[in-house]
């Protein structure tokens, strides 16, 4: 009897492995939606610290629930003396987001609630991450300055203290917005990979940080959230819209991937781009020196070029990357920005996961030698 060859997908391109209420991309109409909401929706009119409630809890906050949510949150943001002197200690060569993983994994140190995976358990942890990690990143920037942290304003909303806390002041409100659009744009994007490790490390029934120190690891990778702070490194190697043509046949050429274009799930452009760029082209307008002008045109230059050669689109790493150039963020910081977003998805997609459980643990079809004695016995 003859045993049927296994399909193999690899990369789980196309499989589906569970269900999600969280968010789901509608293909037919090309759009996000977050526990039904559609994200542009979301994006234009509510605030990151809403979203963040959504995904938590299936619903917009009311104006009480939001109250509390927000008071909580800021409540909650101050990183102790501990934590800032480990983060002192890390060498300054590292990368921003190694930071990042060492944080979360101290904080998961330091919990003694950590092993307790009930839901109010993880919700609050959940909490805390939201609240802290935005001041180990701006720390973490500012170490890199040579310059001390700044506490937090509970006086300020999510976005505007992350400013305060990166430059010593809070930019107008044109930029602020922008900046809470794409923490609500990147907040969540069903079973992507950093997403998945997340999941496969609760399916385990480890604890919460530890799934999202692994999801951090997962969303460094330039496949994946890598690839914004990647797309100002390639801007920067064209460095001018003239050499467009000539760089990008030849990076194709050498079959090189171009970085914040394309997606697994996307065939015709990622649903988040348009609300992003648009965002970005406000902030392109307000701006006076010729530097913003020569990149941005270099960025369209480079969009418009990679659309016509291979008809492939942007991802929300292609706007975002500039957006986050452009209001003065150093470019190792730019994926960090991106956790302090997806953390809230992350979170959401731990407690779905624990609510239905069942180990995740695929098979493989073995292709490596055939048994065979060891030698020497
Ligand atoms: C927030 C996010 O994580 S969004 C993703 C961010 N990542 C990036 O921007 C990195 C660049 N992009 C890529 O590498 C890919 O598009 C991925 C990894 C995101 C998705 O890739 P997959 O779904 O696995 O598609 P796959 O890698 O099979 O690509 C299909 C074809 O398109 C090509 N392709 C896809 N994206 C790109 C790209 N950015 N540059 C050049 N070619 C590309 C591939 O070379 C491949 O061509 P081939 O069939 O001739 O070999
Ligand atoms: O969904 C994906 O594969 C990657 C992505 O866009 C995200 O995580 O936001």
């Amino acid at each position: 009897m003859t045993t049927a060859t296994p399909e193999i997908r690899r990369g789980l391109a196309g499989v589906v492995v569970d269900t999600t209420g969280i968010s789901t991309v509608i293909q037919e109409t090309n759009s996000l939606t977050y526990c039904g909401y559609p994200v542009q929706e979301l994006a234009a009119r509510r605030s990151f610290e809403e979203v963040a409630h959504l995904l938590w809890h299936g619903e917009l906050p009311t104006p009480a629930q939001l109250s509390e949510f927000q008071a909580r949150e800021r409540a909650l943001r101050p990183l102790d003396r501990t934590t800032l002197e480990l983060l002192a200690r890390l060498p300054e060569t590292c990368h921003p987001m190694d930071v990042l993983r060492t944080a979360v994994s101290f904080l998961g140190a330091e919990d003694p609630t950590e092993d307790d995976g009930s839901p109010a358990a993880n919700r609050a942890k959940s909490l805390t991450l939201l609240a802290r990690l935005p001041g180990v990143v701006a720390a973490d920037q500012r170490r890199r300055r040579g310059l001390a942290p700044i506490p937090p304003d509970p006086g300020l909303g999510y976005a505007e203290n992350f400013f305060h806390m990166c430059f010593g002041s809070v930019p107008d409100p044109e930029v602020v917005r922008c900046f809470e659009i794409s923490l609500v744009l990147y907040a969540e994007h069903s079973f992507n990979a950093s997403t998945f490790t997340a999941r496969v490390v609760t399916s385990t029934l480890s604890d919460l940080y530890s799934a999202v120190t692994a999801a951090v690891g997962a969303l460094k990778g330039p496949l994946h959230g890598g690839a914004n702070e990647a797309v100002l490194h390639m801007l920067r190697e064209i460095g001018d819209a003239r050499r467009v043509e000539e760089w990008l046949d030849a990076a194709l050429a050498n079959r090189r991937r171009i970085m914040g274009f394309g997606h697994r799930v996307y065939r015709d452009g990622d649903s988040r781009v348009p609300i992003m760029q648009e965002a970005l082209d406000r902030l392109v307008a307000r701006a006076t020196d010729p530097e913003t002008t020569r990149l941005a045109t270099l960025h369209a230059a480079l969009r418009h070029a990679m659309i016509s050669r291979r008809g492939i689109h942007p991802n929300l790493d292609y706007p975002a990357g500039l957006a986050y150039h452009l209001m003065g963020f150093d470019i190792p910081t730019f994926t960090p920005i991106f956790v302090m977003s997806r953390v809230t998805g992350w979170t959401a997609h731990i407690t779905e996961q624990l609510a239905h459980n069942a180990l995740i643990r695929p098979l493989a079809s073995y292709d490596g030698p055939r048994p065979r004695p060891v030698p020497g016995g």
